[in-house]
């Protein structure tokens, strides 16, 4: 197994506020300059890292902030489009990317290569991978192939994994317990008191998306709670 680079920029996240920056197809907001000046205003508040999709918007925020940029690649929306093959990963990596972040939840993918394959691809073009996983197995599985973090990202959507409105701790503990690299409580995180609770319940970092920059869809939150 190739070895992960030096231990930099993971330091930098320990309890710490990671940004989601990103925004669905078909939104207002996905606009590369946008999503850059998200990033801009995700570092001015003091997150330590952004977590930003496709290479040429990772490219471009990597120019315009000082922080580490955690790079994915969706592709697709059914089974696995975070980051799904090699070649999107090295795209990252190319554009940047101080970590890549990829679907780790062990279902097929489409270049029929595993994950331990973009790992090693990944450390040897000198960057770091976060391991999106849904369940304590994927997670235990994901850093025994060397992934760097394991974060709860696709926990509430992919099998095997409960649906809920709330962030899975209970994955943070079991993957805290489980695993000896830093966990990433990420997914439905909505408030700074459940991003503190994360860190509580064994998280190392804590990554917020959709609370902190998605307009429309909090936009519609409002519009319901008004209609109910
Ligand atoms: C499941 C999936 O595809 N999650 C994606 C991963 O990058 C993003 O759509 C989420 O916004 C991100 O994980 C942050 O989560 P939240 O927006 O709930 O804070």
């Amino acid at each position: 197994m190739t070895p992960p680079p030096s231990a930099s920029p993971l330091a930098a996240l320990t309890g710490r506020l990671i940004v989601s920056c990103q925004a669905p197809p078909g939104d207002p907001m996905r606009h590369s300059d946008t999503l850059v000046r998200m990033a801009r205003s995700a570092q001015a508040g003091g997150a330590a890292a952004v977590r930003v999709n496709e290479p040429e918007v990772v490219a471009a925020t990597v120019a315009a902030v000082d922080v580490p940029v955690i790079g994915l690649w969706k592709d697709g929306d059914t089974g696995v489009y975070i980051t799904p093959s090699v070649r999107h990963a090295l795209a990252l990596v190319d554009a940047g990317a101080a970590i890549v972040a990829a679907d780790a939840t062990g279902r097929p993918r489409p270049d029929g290569s595993t994950f331990a394959d973009l790992v090693a691809a990944v450390h040897a073009a000198g960057a770091h991978v976060m391991a999106d996983v849904a369940t304590l197995d994927e997670g235990r599985e994901a850093a025994a192939q060397g992934a760097d973090l394991v974060s709860t990202t696709l926990s509430g959507y992919a099998p095997g994994s409960p649906r809920q409105t709330l962030p899975d701790l209970r994955l943070v503990t079991d993957l805290a317990g489980a695993v000896d690299v830093p966990v990433v409580a990420e997914g439905r995180v909505a408030t700074p008191e459940q991003a503190a609770a994360a860190l509580a319940a064994g998280a190392s970092s804590v990554v917020v998306g959709t609370a902190i920059t998605a307009p429309t869809a909090l936009t519609r939150l409002f519009v319901a709670g008004l209609a109910s």
